[in-house]
């Protein structure tokens, strides 16, 4: 039996592969490439290149493989572009999950591994945010995330689709091996592009506002490190195969790091010093956010290793040094 991993060439769709391959799983692989990378994909799995919203597409994938659990990635996922592009995100997002869902009912198929976000909560009331905190999204990624997770609720009641919904806060760092890390063409996410400064591929990394209530008026977030993400799905797979529940789990650090302190951070880490300049706010950023996930200990016996900001910053240097043009 095989485990399906749709957006398996994107960031962190491919180092879940990765890590699926090195346990010995069989692993099929479905992505449009529309930001991921073939490059990215272990050669040990098995790719259709294809879009998840084309429900012949899938039936053909699953009518040929022999698939036990789906692991969802695929998506659009910056909150930036989500503020000027909301329909396509609903489009992606909320309808693509929409067909994937359709085809694991007629395939039957029970078990969904999903990835949410931290940005389904929007402006915390409180830090950190519990799973239970209020939903209340700033920009239209989360909306549709938010729309995915109730959508699989009532599908789960309808078909008995059960589901982890797991609400990654911001996903860094990358493989030990080095082999594969985050790549995206353009960039936009904060560690790589502060990363890019060192490198000499940017002159500067802008400040999105710095008028923000946070200690230093720069946004804060709470970085984890992309492995110990991957475990986490490993253990919702194990959960979902012993029968359990339906159910939602933060995953992030507990800690809350400004820009400012990510930049400081990466001129530790790279022993260089990194130009930055402030420039306007990005619209649809929270201010804060920041994870409590004491759920996933106690529930998925859960253990991040990388709980150091260094060690997250450290991991993805070593790949960009080694990858400064990304997969090319
Ligand atoms: N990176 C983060 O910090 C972060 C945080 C929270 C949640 N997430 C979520 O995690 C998931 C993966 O994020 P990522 O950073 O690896 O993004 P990514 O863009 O690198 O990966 C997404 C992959 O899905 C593929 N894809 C997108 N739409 C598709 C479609 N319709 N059909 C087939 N393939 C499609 C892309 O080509 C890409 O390979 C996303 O769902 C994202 O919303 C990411
Ligand atoms: O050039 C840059 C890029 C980013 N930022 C800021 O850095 C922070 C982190 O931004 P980014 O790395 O783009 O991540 P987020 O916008 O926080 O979103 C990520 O983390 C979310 C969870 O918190 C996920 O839902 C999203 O998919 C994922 O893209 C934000 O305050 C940005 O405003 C800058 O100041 N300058």
């Amino acid at each position: 039996m095989s485990v399906l991993v749709c957006g398996g060439a994107g960031y962190i769709g491919s180092h879940c592969v990765y890590k699926l391959i090195e346990l010995g799983q069989k692993v099929v692989v479905v992505d449009n490439l529309q930001t991921g990378n073939s490059k990215a994909i272990h050669k040990d799995a098995i790719f259709y290149k294809g879009d998840i919203r084309d429900l012949d597409f899938l039936n053909k994938v699953f009518t040929e493989q022999e698939i036990d659990s789906v692991i969802h990635f695929a998506a659009n996922s910056l909150v930036g572009i989500s503020m000027s592009e909301p329909l396509s995100y609903f489009d992606n997002n909320v309808y693509g999950t929409e067909m994937l869902l359709r085809a694991m009912s007629q395939n039957d198929i029970k078990k969904i591994v999903f990835s949410s976000t931290a940005a389904v909560y929007g402006e915390p009331k409180s830090v950190p945010i519990l799973e239970t905190d209020e939903t209340n999204p700033t920009n239209p990624y989360g909306e549709t995330k938010l729309a995915m997770e109730k959508m699989m609720k009532w599908v789960d009641i309808a078909h008995g689709i059960k589901f982890v919904s797991l609400r990654y806060f911001n996903v860094a760092g990358a493989h030990e091996s080095g082999y594969i890390g985050e790549a995206h063409s353009p960039e936009t996410h904060l560690i790589p592009l502060v990363l890019e400064v060192p490198l000499g591929k940017r002159e500067k990394v802008l400040i999105f506002g710095d008028d923000y209530e946070t200690k230093d008026g720069t946004c804060i977030r709470d970085y984890i490190h992309v492995m110990d993400l991957i475990e986490a799905h490993l253990l919702a797979l194990e959960y979902l195969e012993k029968g359990n529940k339906s159910d939602i789990f933060n995953l992030g650090n507990g800690m809350g790091f400004s820009v400012k302190e990510i930049i400081h951070a990466s001129e530790r880490v790279t022993g260089q010093k990194i130009k930055n300049e402030i420039a306007p706010r990005r619209l649809g950023d929270p201010a804060i956010l920041v994870a409590s996930s004491e759920k996933a200990k106690n529930i998925l016996s859960w253990r991040p290793k990388y709980t150091d900001i260094n060690d997250i910053i450290s991991s993805a240097w070593k790949f960009h040094k080694t990858h400064e043009n990304g997969f090319n």
